[in-house]
């Protein structure tokens, strides 16, 4: 047996799980474990190098939307290895001195490079035996991608965001599997810079969490853009026949008709050839990796460490004190700003034991970074009928192209929906679909997060003429809700 090694504070995880390092550990021993690449998943493979492909695929699109405005561009194409070194260039560089800070340059913390487990409530048992103990421990272990158990999967050609930003060239065909935010965002990304998309999703609405209005008209440009097939799931994936081809990368994918789900593929070949797979059928929590149920942990349906609103873990529905959990294996929401603030409410808790924290902050927007953007913050028009009833609610939907900003555009995408309730004007939810729209959410999201009813958020301040931001402001004045008194 091992003998035990001690910490003031173990973390599981480099990702948000890195920022719970302050001065204030200075001179305490601290371990940061971490089995995979430093820095987590938004750094390496997430969030950032996403939107660094996003920024130049939207420049590639601009040709399609200055033809209509009588601007002649051309898009000669992309040069995939370029922008994939820059990408990543400066993305490993940051993660390497991360690294390196943490493991070499402070001598009070320690980077420990392995897998761990749980074999007690503050021990963990490292891959090569070592035994970690901590006064205190932090569980930000994050998640993973799911992948569906078919054969092909651990084909080279098969990807899943984890790969697909690093391959050595830009595929020829895609298939991307999944139709979620991963799913949406690749397809938009590799379409804009040339690829020959095709997107097998099972259900016949893409991004169908968000307002079925949005999801609906982005499905319908969605297939305009690239070939989309809904209704089909995927059975196997295996090298074509022909040997040079497979040499050369192609896989043939099998499509089966999702079961129950009505498919629109009639006529349409079941198998698709490509040379790149991108399966995009979500993201389990790692919670499983650390078997915490097995040292008496509560770990919900959807497989996250329950927290109460402290961030403390919960073991038989009673907080554990000293032990935390956050981010991707703690919320379902999986998305980086909520674990970037539930690290705030666990640093601040870590060090402050008798005056905790709760972590109290308003409704949670989040953003796809497709073409056209899509931004949401609140319940869907279907979540507010279905709790308040539909005499209670009140919704607008404004189109860009009806503000002077989208006349300049000549936009004929772009939507600001919002929903309130009618009696207070109390705004519930907005769904932004269109240019900016990870930003114009904003406001909405300030205006919920503060309690500004709508039509004080109009008429209580200036909006600049003329913005886009005016869709936001006619979309809240939109609503039949009650008058502020506000000019
Ligand atoms: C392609 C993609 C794009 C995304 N884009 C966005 C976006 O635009 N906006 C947004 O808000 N969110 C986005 N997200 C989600 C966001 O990246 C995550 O919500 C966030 O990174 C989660 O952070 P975390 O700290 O919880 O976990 P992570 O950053 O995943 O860190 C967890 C770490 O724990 C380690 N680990 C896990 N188990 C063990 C174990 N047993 N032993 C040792 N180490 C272990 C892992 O190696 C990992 O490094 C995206 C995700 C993906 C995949
Ligand atoms: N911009 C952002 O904020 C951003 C970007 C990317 C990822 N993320 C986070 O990552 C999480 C995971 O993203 P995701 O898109 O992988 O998951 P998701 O759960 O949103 O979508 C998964 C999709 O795969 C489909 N699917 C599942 N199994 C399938 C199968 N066997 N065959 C065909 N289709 C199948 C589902 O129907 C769904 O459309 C998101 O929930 C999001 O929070 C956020």
């Amino acid at each position: 047996m091992a003998t035990a090694e001690d910490f003031d504070l173990i973390i599981i995880g480099s990702g948000s799980g890195n920022s719970l390092v302050t001065e204030h550990w200075e001179g305490r021993r601290v371990a940061i474990v971490d089995a995979g690449v430093f820095g987590g998943t938004c750094l390496n493979r997430g969030c950032i190098p996403t939107k660094m492909y996003v920024y130049p695929a939207q420049l590639a699109d601009a040709p399609a939307e200055a033809g209509r405005l009588g601007v002649d561009l051309r898009f000669e194409g992309a040069d995939f290895p370029a922008m994939r070194d820059r990408i990543f260039g400066r993305v490993d560089a940051i993660s390497d001195a991360g690294l390196r800070y943490r493991r070499d340059e402070l001598d009070w913390t320690e980077v420990v490079a392995e897998e761990v487990r749980f074999t007690g409530a503050r021990e963990l048992t490292t891959a090569s035996g070592r035994l970690l103990r901590g006064d205190q421990v932090v569980v930000a272990a994050g998640s993973r991608p799911a992948l569906p158990d078919v054969p092909g999967m651990d084909l080279p050609s098969v990807h899943t965001s984890d790969t697909i930003m690093r391959v050595s060239r830009q595929p020829r065909r895609l298939v991307v599997v999944g139709g979620g935010f991963i799913g949406a965002e690749f397809a938009s990304v590799f379409s804009a810079l040339g690829t020959e998309v095709v997107q097998v999703n099972r259900s016949p609405r893409l991004l169908r969490h968000l307002d079925a209005a949005v999801a609906d008209r982005f499905t319908e440009i969605a297939s305009r853009r690239w070939d989309l097939r809904t209704g089909w799931t995927v059975g196997a994936v295996e090298p074509v026949a022909d040997p040079a081809r497979a040499e050369d990368g192609w896989v043939a994918v099998r499509l089966e008709p999702a079961p129950g789900l009505g498919r629109d593929g009639g006529g349409e070949p079941s198998v698709i050839e490509a040379d790149a797979v991108l399966m995009a059928t979500g993201r389990v929590p790692n919670t499983d990796r650390l078997h915490l149920a097995d040292v008496g942990y509560d770990v919900t349906a959807d497989g996250v460490l329950a927290v109460d609103g402290f961030q403390r873990a919960l073991a038989g529905g009673e907080p554990v004190p000293g032990v935390y959990g956050l981010g991707d294996a703690a919320n379902t929401w999986q998305l980086k700003h909520v674990a970037n603030h539930e690290a705030r409410v666990v640093a601040h808790n870590l060090v402050h034991p008798g005056a905790l924290r709760q972590n109290t902050l308003g409704p949670v927007p989040a953003a796809v970074f497709t073409r056209p953007q899509i931004a949401s913050v609140g319940l869907t028009e279907e979540e507010a009928v279905e709790r308040l009833g539909e005499d209670a609610v009140t919704v607008k939907e404004q189109a860009f192209g009806d503000v002077a900003y989208g006349w300049a555009m000549e936009d004929t995408e772009g939507v600001c929906k919002v929903v309130a309730e009618r009696a207070t004007g109390r705004i519930l939810g907005a769904h932004v679909m269109g240019h900016d729209a990870a930003n114009l959410v904003q406001t909405f999201v300030t205006g919920m997060s503060f309690d500004i009813d709508a039509h004080t958020l109009a008429r209580g301040q200036y909006w600049p003429h003329p913005a886009l931001s005016e869709v936001v402001e006619n979309a809240l004045l939109g609503l039949d809700v009650p008058d502020s008194g506000r000019l």
